[in-house]
């Protein structure tokens, strides 16, 4: 019995799930545990197949025996016994196969066919690429020569980021797979868009009456969005030297909390209701066309060496699989208008940055000063009105109003109240990977980001690149475990803005009602 007891409207149709990138990263950290909690959910029955597909061999003991590994490591839910461990390890097998080679395809198909009847699976396939995206077309045109496309059933593409390094690549990409894909086949990750206060965005701002009105140029002087990390570049060093952190996380994951943010209500909630808010607001992006523009607006910088705790840490150009004279960023910050009716001249303001001091992603939408208050002037310094969305690792929102100091005869004091739902859910909520695999194979591309989408946000992210190979700005440095260079808060203070520090952090000022224990 699964241990949510109302699924039946959650379950996924029969499905067999194909991981191309078996043994890698991804998939030992992130899929294996999040099909784990959707079986131990409900959300997946006995009929599914899960085939992990990679170079290197594995005998069907070893896949399982990795797989329980990774699940026990890494799953938000134990393995319960020996006998539902059976039972759900049964449905994984492995196959040794490379990629480009096509016999190979011919194999798995009768592998497939055999465990589609096994398990009672209508010829449902989702291909899942954990793989180097400069494998991604080979794998699909080898999945349509190889027969693997000619069942019964529905197919679909699931694809990592990056999707593409610019826009040109990204097109020739996206034409190749459409080659064998049609777009509602193709469901592009971009994992933030699974995370649950990335949803909870939307029912934030169109569920409650106290936001939406207020939602716009009238009320809203500023945005800000953090998305900074405590660790390097970890094992990654090939791959991240080449993308640097505007494309490993601006172009992506930035912009797509941006577009949550800023998007018009959409008409319903309809996956392409969504999708068409969201692209028009990155259509609405103001272009940094020159290098002055971009001098003025961005700013990027890379780790030097630091210390934390006492340990020391490596700068960036230390790190292995790293140029040591590279000069990719893995820190930028940046000022960015959403030139529409509604957010006429509110900036946005963005960073990110790996061996920042605290590992969270954070929103604060700070709203403008009362009109002619009545305490301004007067001893009291108010502070604007924020809503702060927190999205990882702590998942709620907290408001920040002015109200009396109790006890005091006229102070007034910031005061901070909290809903924190990972404080009244745990860290239970469900992993981003889990809601994203579960909604492809239910056919929900609500939270997949759509090939215009991509287009658009390359269109955007090249100028920049463009005027960084350029040499404009010039590449900061940061110390490991610094909030980045002092540029980034001359973005904010020539606006006569600050970043708002992390998590409420360092705010002595601030009175907190938490909800009661
Ligand atoms: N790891 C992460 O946290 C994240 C990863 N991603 C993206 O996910 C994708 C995978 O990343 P990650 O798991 O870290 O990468 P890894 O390098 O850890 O894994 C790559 C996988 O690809 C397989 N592989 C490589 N070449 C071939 C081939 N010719 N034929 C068959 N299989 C092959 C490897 O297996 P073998 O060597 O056995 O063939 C391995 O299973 C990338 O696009 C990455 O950008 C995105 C977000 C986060
Ligand atoms: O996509 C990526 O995201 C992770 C950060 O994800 P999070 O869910 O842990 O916040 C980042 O470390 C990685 O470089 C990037 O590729």
């Amino acid at each position: 019995m699964a241990d949510n007891q109302n699924v039946e409207a959650l379950q996924t149709p029969g499905t067999a799930f194909f991981i191309f990138g078996a043994t890698g990263d991804l998939a030992h950290r992130k899929l294996y545990p999040a099909i784990y909690s959707l079986y131990r959910e409900g959300k997946i029955a006995e009929d599914f197949a899960v085939i992990g597909v990679a170079r290197r061999p594995r005998t069907p003991e070893q896949f399982r025996s990795d797989l329980r590994e990774s699940i026990t490591e890494f799953c938000r839910y134990k393995i319960k016994d020996e006998e539902e461990w059976n039972r759900f390890a049964e449905h994984f097998e492995y196959k040794s196969l490379d990629i480009n080679n096509l016999d190979g395809y011919v194999e798995l198909k009768q592998h497939t066919e055999a465990l589609e009847q096994k398990f009672n699976i209508p010829g449902n396939r989702l291909f899942y690429l954990a793989l180097a995206p400069e494998l991604f077309s080979s794998v699909s045109l080898n999945l349509k020569k190889g027969g693997m496309l000619d069942s019964e059933g529905w197919h679909r593409l699931v694809i990592e980021k990056p999707f593409g390094y610019d826009l040109p690549s990204a097109e020739k990409l996206n034409a190749e797979l459409n080659e064998v894909f049609k777009e509602e086949e193709i469901y592009r990750i971009d994992h933030y868009l699974g995370k649950e206060m990335v949803q909870n965005i939307e029912v934030i701002r169109f569920a409650n009456a106290f936001f939406e009105p207020l939602w716009n140029n009238k009320h809203i002087s500023n945005v800000q969005i953090t998305l900074s990390e405590t660790v390097g570049v970890e094992e990654r060093g090939g791959y991240y030297d080449h993308a640097g952190a505007l494309r490993d996380m601006g172009q992506n994951h930035m912009l797509q909390m941006l577009t949550m943010i800023a998007m018009e209500p959409p008409s319903r909630l309809l996956a392409e209701d969504i999708r068409d808010e969201k692209v028009k607001v990155l259509r609405s992006l103001r272009h940094y066309n020159t290098n002055e523009e971009v001098g003025e607006n961005v700013v990027r910088a890379q780790y030097t060496g630091g210390e934390k705790g006492g340990k020391k840490l490596p700068g960036y150009r230390e790190e292995d699989k790293v140029d040591p004279n590279s000069n990719t960023e893995t820190y930028f910050a940046a000022r960015l208008f959403v030139d529409n009716f509604r957010w006429a001249g509110v900036p946005f303001y963005i960073r990110t940055g790996k061996r920042l001091p605290v590992k969270t992603t954070e929103v604060v939408v700070e709203f403008k000063n009362m009109p002619n208050n009545v305490y301004l002037g007067q001893k009291h310094s108010l502070e604007p009105n924020l809503l702060v969305i927190r999205v990882n690792p702590m998942e709620g929102i907290y408001i920040k109003i002015n109200a009396k100091n109790p006890g005091t005869e006229s102070e007034i004091k910031p005061t901070a109240m909290e809903f924190c739902q990972s404080c009244l859910v745990g860290i239970n909520s469900p992993e981003a990977y889990e809601r994203l695999l579960h909604d492809a194979a239910n056919g929900d591309s609500t939270y997949f980001t759509r090939w215009d989408e991509v287009a658009t946000a390359w269109s955007f992210i090249d100028k920049i690149a463009k005027a960084w190979k350029e040499g404009t700005p010039k590449l900061e440095t940061y110390p490991a475990g610094t909030w980045g260079p002092q540029a980034t808060h001359d973005l904010l203070a020539k606006d006569g803005f600050r970043w708002w520090p992390v998590n409420g952090q360092e705010e002595d000022n601030v009175i907190w009602l938490k909800p009661a224990e």
